[in-house]
């Protein structure tokens, strides 16, 4: 029945530790709870919780636990979990910074979250393809070829397209296609304000039966692959900095061939310093900066004269030369991702995630 009813995203999280976070709206009909006076609104927003076409993310989950357990249960009543019972914690932690909501006030902002969600989720692919031929379908990414250009837009502008795991395998699958394609340039860039905020701080959350080693095993391989994908990209590889990047969407700019940045790009930040896109431009991440009024226009006109050039002589001139830096490129990305499986583990990334995340839960 639950197989039959739930959305695809509610599927996945049946199968990971996060169900629980998933499914409030379940554990109502399973636990038979009589709701009273704004039980038609309140039912009513259970039911379309299901209906949603996309997985609103962990934090939005925690939310909706956090309001169904307050509008049912009232005041947290749990033990405080174990600092290392991450989903517990996190599930925790929202109930608890409900304080003494009462049970109305929640009932009610459960039912707004739910029509919020429902509405955004009926707009949720934002990005107009236009005259576009657009490509397979992906749930976080909008791939489009026209003109010689395939266009990767990462797209999850409600989380400043923060890459999430399946996005991870997403861009590699997109790379994958694009180099095989007819296209002579492939541009990556972002939907909404933000270019990308990094990786998905919730990613981290979703621990395997085989534990946070396993998780952090798992994590180095998809780094490992992910950068990889980047470092043997065979044709010219284009960014379309849009607006602020962050974490990975920036560490990763020099694998690109040109870095076009708007003059929004302000927050472009590593190892904690925020930089402009001028100042990375003079560091020679960023190949040239436009004023952000006009950076489109100005960005596509280019990007469709180069797609004009001899297809083969960009291929080979950009092979001859990134292969000589290839093998260095490789070695450095297994050592950083093997990094990664340890710093996975330390208090100080735990710490950073969850105070993210548990600032997140706060409504
Ligand atoms: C087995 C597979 C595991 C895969 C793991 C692979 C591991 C690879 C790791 C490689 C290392 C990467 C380094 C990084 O990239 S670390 C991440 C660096 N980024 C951040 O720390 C950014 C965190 N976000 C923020 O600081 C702010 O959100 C913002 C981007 C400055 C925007 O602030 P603003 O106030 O304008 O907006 P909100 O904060 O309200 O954000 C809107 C919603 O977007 C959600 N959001 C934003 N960024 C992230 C993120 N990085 N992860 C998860 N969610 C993010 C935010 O929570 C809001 O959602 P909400 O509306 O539901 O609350």
């Amino acid at each position: 029945m639950v197989a039959r009813l739930a959305p695809r995203w509610c599927l996945r999280a049946l199968r990971s530790p996060l169900q629980v976070i998933g499914f409030p709206s379940l554990q109502l009909h399973m636990s038979g709870i009589a709701m009273r006076a704004s039980q038609e609104d309140f039912e009513n927003a259970l039911n379309q919780v299901k209906l949603l076409k996309k997985d609103p993310g962990n934090e939005v989950k925690l939310k909706l636990y956090a309001l169904y357990k307050q509008a049912t249960e009232g005041p947290c009543n749990m033990p405080k979990p174990g600092v290392f019972d991450f989903i517990n914690k996190a599930k925790w932690d929202a109930w608890d910074a409900l304080g003494n909501l009462p049970k109305e006030t929640a009932r009610q902002n459960y039912v707004d979250l739910v029509s919020s969600l429902s509405s955004s989720s009926e707009s949720s692919n934002q990005v107009q393809p236009g005259t576009d031929r657009k490509q397979q379908e992906y749930e976080n990414l909008v791939v489009t070829s026209e003109d010689g250009i395939t266009k990767i837009t990462l797209n999850r502008p409600t989380k400043k397209n923060a890459i999430n795991t399946q996005m991870y395998q997403e861009i590699i699958l997109a790379l994958k296609a694009a180099s095989n394609d007819d296209s002579i340039l492939t541009v990556v860039t972002g939907n909404g304000d933000y270019y990308c905020s990094g990786n998905d701080l919730t990613n981290f959350m979703d621990i395997p039966p085989g534990g946070v080693e396993e998780k952090a095993k798992q994590s180095a391989v998809l780094l490992r692959d992910f950068v990889g994908s980047f470092i043997d990209f065979p044709k010219p590889l284009i960014a379309v900095v849009n607006g602020p990047a962050m974490g990975i969407s920036v560490t990763i700019l020099g694998l690109f061939d040109a870095v076009y940045a708007s003059d929004r790009a302000t927050e472009m930040l590593i190892f904690g310093k925020k930089l402009t896109a001028g100042e990375a431009c003079a560091q020679g991440l960023v190949t040239e900066v436009f004023p952000d009024s006009t950076f489109q226009k100005e960005v596509w006109t280019r990007l469709k004269a180069y797609s004009k050039l001899p297809k083969n002589a960009m291929k080979i001139s950009k092979q001859v030369i990134r292969n000589m830096e290839k093998e260095k490129l490789h070695a450095v990305n297994a050592e950083e991702s093997s990094v990664l499986q340890e710093r996975c583990l330390s208090d100080e990334c735990i710490n950073a995630a969850v105070n993210f995340l548990s600032k997140r839960a706060k409504l």
